[in-house]
């Protein structure tokens, strides 16, 4: 049988984990999330006239002989007053930023132009008629389709739809993930480490990357390699989790405790072309998605990169999955198993004449070398040798 590829693995992932259900969720919540309808403006913006400057309030008619005229202030508007009355011909209202303009006033006069006098005014500079007036509707009109389906929902358009009036807003939710890592050798941080043990990281780094990508990360602590195990520590969770997530296990030794626990359910464990992430189990448990990654980590997170990050930007209905990738020369020669994509780790810097260093070598445990990278190198199946100065594809981590 010949090894899945990686775009049929990256499919099969996205169609399993599907489309997350639109919720209306207070904006708070909001933030990254993906509007699910287009949004109408339920009101104009600003929805009235008002003014652009502390000032006067006047008829610009008053002010059209010659200056300084002297007028009497009959009123003063802080902005948030509700009870304006009209402006009488030759006279004017003290005026703030943001308060409502009176009927009858065409004009706001700004304090600067002004002895700033509280009963009675003298006027130094002429305005034009519509002068430091924010007319209704001049910014978002009742009606208009301000907000699109689809659109990401970033500071400013939650800002948006808080002026609109709106408290909620319809997306599609967040991704709730189990993270659950597997293996008897790990402890976790913090405990004493015996020899032959290590401490416990994927569950940090893909709780992380979940975030990272929009979902919530819920992380269920190691199982040891025991199949009973694994199944009872599943167990409160399956009810409250969109996807479950391992790490480890996967493999080919005596004791894969994932793969023991799930092939006889609805789990596919293969190989996919990719060096590192090469096994990888996918499928359902008890009618939960289930993405079983490798346990080293730097396999783990490139399969997380390759894989879940895609599946979890499309389930809240994101357009834009990808990483943005560009292309880079490689600074050094590097080579690649035959039939497999490598993703090797690498430092990218586009103002350096878009050059790639790789980092570290293509050791699937090299974790310190994953941290200091910030892009994945892609070493197409078809090649296995590459020359310094060989054109790559690389995918730009941060
Ligand atoms: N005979 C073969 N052996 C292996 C094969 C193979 O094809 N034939 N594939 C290798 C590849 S490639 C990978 S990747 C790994 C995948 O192994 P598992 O998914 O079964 O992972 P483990 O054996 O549990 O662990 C592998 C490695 O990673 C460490 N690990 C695991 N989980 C964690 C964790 N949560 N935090 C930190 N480190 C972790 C673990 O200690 C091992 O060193 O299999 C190869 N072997
Ligand atoms: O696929 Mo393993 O991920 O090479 O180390």
């Amino acid at each position: 049988m010949s090894p899945t590829t990686v775009a049929e693995h990256r499919q099969r992932v996205a169609e399993l984990v599907g489309l997350m259900p639109v919720l209306h969720q207070p904006l708070d919540e909001c933030l990254g999330l993906v509007l699910a309808a287009d949004v109408l403006a339920p009101l104009p913006l600003p929805p009235f006239d008002n003014s652009a400057m502390d000032g006067y309030a006047v008829r610009a008619a008053d002010l059209a002989g010659q200056l300084p005229v002297r007028l009497p202030v009959a009123d003063d508007i802080p902005a948030g007053r509700t009870d304006v009355r009209a402006l009488e011909p030759g006279t004017v209202q003290r005026i703030m930023t943001g308060a409502p303009v009176p009927p009858g006033a065409d004009a706001v006069v700004q304090v600067e132009l002004t002895d700033a006098g509280t009963e009675i005014v003298t006027i130094t500079g002429r305005v034009e008629a519509g002068g430091n007036i924010r007319t209704a509707g001049d910014d978002v009109r009742e009606g208009d389709p301000v907000l699109t389906a689809g659109t990401v929902l970033n500071p400013s358009r939650l800002g948006l739809a808080s002026a609109l009036g709106l408290a909620e807003l319809p997306v599609r939710r967040r991704p709730r993930v189990l993270v659950l890592s597997t293996g008897s050798e790990l402890v976790e941080p913090g405990e004493p480490l015996a020899p032959g043990q290590i401490y416990e990281s994927n569950g940090m780094m893909l709780a992380s990357a979940v975030r990272d990508a929009g979902g919530i990360a819920v992380r269920l602590r190691f199982v040891p390699d025991d199949v009973e195990e694994f199944h009872r520590a599943l167990a409160p969770y399956l009810g409250s989790v969109d996807v479950v997530l391992t790490s480890g296990g996967v493999s080919a030794g005596a004791y894969e405790v994932v793969k023991d626990a799930l092939a006889s359910h609805d789990v596919r464990f293969t190989k996919v072309a990719m060096q590192p992430g090469g096994p990888q189990g996918s499928g359902t448990y008890e009618g939960l998605p289930v993405l079983a990654l490798p346990g080293n980590p730097v396999s783990a997170q490139v399969s997380f990169e390759v894989f879940v990050r895609p599946a979890l930007l499309a389930s809240m209905g994101h357009a834009q999955v990808e990483r943005p990738v560009a292309r880079a020369t490689v600074s050094t020669s590097l080579t690649s198993p035959v039939g497999k994509t490598q993703f090797r780790r690498g430092l990218y810097d586009p103002s350096s004449g878009q050059v790639v260093t790789p980092v570290g070598g293509p050791g699937s445990h090299l974790l310190s070398a994953l941290a200091m990278s910030n892009c994945l190198i892609e070493v197409p199946a078809d090649v296995t040798e590459l020359a310094a100065g060989a054109e790559v594809t690389v995918r730009y981590l941060q």
